[in-house]
């Protein structure tokens, strides 16, 4: 069994639907589920709609202009006579309407529950036009298989659980049909909708291998395969034929954004092989993230936006030890905190991490009890794998760095964001 997914680039027209079902008519020879993210934007949008209502402003404008993208897409995909996916998309803009009018409590759980239309329906969008093109196509709803804890907006996977759901019903339904299903959504044990973090629909295509013991993930995107570098922030860029579970979880980690983070684990465990490849050649391998890594140490460039540094001081003149770490590190381990580089002297510890303002608030107001802060935001980390002094100048652009971390091996500068 294979797994697919799709990303909003993919499906973000009709234009780009119908390459999709071109790939997948060229790949119906055996069981394949279809992961999907919301088309194009979508998540974006459905983000602002939600923000102007909870700002109790007019969102009308932003809401009917999400309706009338895919309602473009319909019409152009769609022969008129075909009408169960047009009744299908209307009865689930209405369901994210009423959710528009409800209020909910607890912190997320709006979002949880109104976000995940763009998968809901860009996954029934889908599988309608894979139909049509005469696949046995089944539009299954990841929420009833994917388990969470009920931490909304970026949820825990409970393994067992999901392993167990799925085991229980795919293997049946994969036997006569094509599966296609959401990206990014999930639900906790009480069946509220949850989501596994922006950009986390990569994930749920290993999850479902790695419950499923798939053969291999495909991830389709808009480059060839795995670079050493995002090509839109370097111009001279080369793909990897093949490169490790490591060397891939060590590129996501400092924010090559082709993949997500959290996606090699569950694989890598597994031995499962994720190939990257490009939705525009589909006929080109792509790059393969298995055991073997690169042949040659080649310079690579990771580029992580949105950071914030904190640098946190003794209040006193004792030295930053073990007991003061470990209270920092407790602190920002409670609110969530993801930490991509830190850095001690003798009285201060620097902590570049994800800008949050909610979750930077409440760790500041702890650690204030014992420490002095200053939070400095806007910033970008840059990171260098195999540097050299021409892959460190094209990288950091003349930016002065305002902390930077050396080895032989991985070269780290927190700069200004551009
Ligand atoms: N090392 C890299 N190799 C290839 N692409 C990269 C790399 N780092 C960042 N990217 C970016 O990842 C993008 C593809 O990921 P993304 O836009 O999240 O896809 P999707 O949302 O369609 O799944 C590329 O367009 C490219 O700009
Ligand atoms: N639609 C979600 C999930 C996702 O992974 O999307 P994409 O595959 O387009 O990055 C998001 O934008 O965060």
């Amino acid at each position: 069994m294979r797994v697919f997914k799709f990303g909003g680039a993919s499906v973000k027209s009709a234009e780009a639907v119908k390459n999709m079902g071109s790939i997948i008519q060229a790949h119906d020879n055996g069981p394949l589920i279809i992961v999907v993210s919301a088309m194009g934007k979508t998540t974006n949008a459905l983000e602002r709609v939600l923000e102007l209502r909870e700002a109790g402003k007019d969102y009308q404008r932003e809401w009917q202009a999400v309706k009338d993208y895919h309602g473009n897409i319909i019409q152009d995909l769609f022969s008129s006579d075909e009408n169960e996916t047009f009744l299908a998309i209307e009865s689930l803009f209405g369901h994210a309407e009423l959710i528009l009018r409800q209020t909910f409590a607890e912190q997320g759980k709006a979002y949880d529950q109104f976000v995940p239309y763009g998968e809901l329906i860009s996954t029934t969008i889908i599988a309608g036009y894979l139909r049509q093109l005469q696949l046995k196509a089944e539009w299954i709803d990841a929420r009833r298989y994917i388990k969470t804890d009920s931490v909304f907006k970026d949820a825990k996977v409970r393994w067992e659980v999901t392993e167990e759901l799925l085991k229980l019903n795919l293997p049946t339904i994969l036997k006569e049909n094509i599966v296609v299903t959401q990206g990014f959504v999930a639900s906790d044990l009480s069946d509220n909708t949850t989501t596994l973090a922006r950009e986390g629909s990569d994930f749920s295509a290993a999850i479902f291998a790695h419950c499923l013991n798939a053969d291999s993930v495909t991830i389709w995107k808009d480059v060839p395969g795995i670079l050493n570098a995002d090509p839109k922030r370097i111009s001279d860029t080369a793909k990897f034929e093949a490169i490790s579970y490591r060397e891939a979880a060590e590129m996501t980690f400092y924010g090559a954004s082709v993949i997500h983070p959290k996606t090699i684990k569950p694989l890598a465990n597994k031995n499962i092989p994720l190939k990257v490849r490009s939705f525009e050649r589909p006929g080109e391998k792509g790059t393969v993230i298995h055991l073997k890594g690169s042949e040659q140490p080649i310079p690579c460039f990771m580029f992580k936006d949105k950071q914030a540094l904190m640098v946190i001081r003794v209040k006193d003149l004792s030295f930053v030890q073990e007991e003061s770490l470990r209270k920092i590190f407790h602190i920002l381990a409670e609110h969530r905190i993801r930490i991509n580089l830190t850095q001690n002297t003798a009285v201060s510890v620097s902590v570049c991490a994800d800008w949050d303002s909610v979750k930077f608030q409440k760790a500041k107001q702890d650690l204030e009890k014992d420490f002095e802060m200053e939070t400095h935001t806007e910033l970008s980390l840059v990171t260098v794998k195999n540097p050299t002094s021409n892959a460190l100048k094209a990288a950091l652009a003349n930016k002065e760095a305002v902390l930077e971390q050396r080895t032989k091996s991985l070269c780290q500068f927190v700069v200004s964001e551009s």
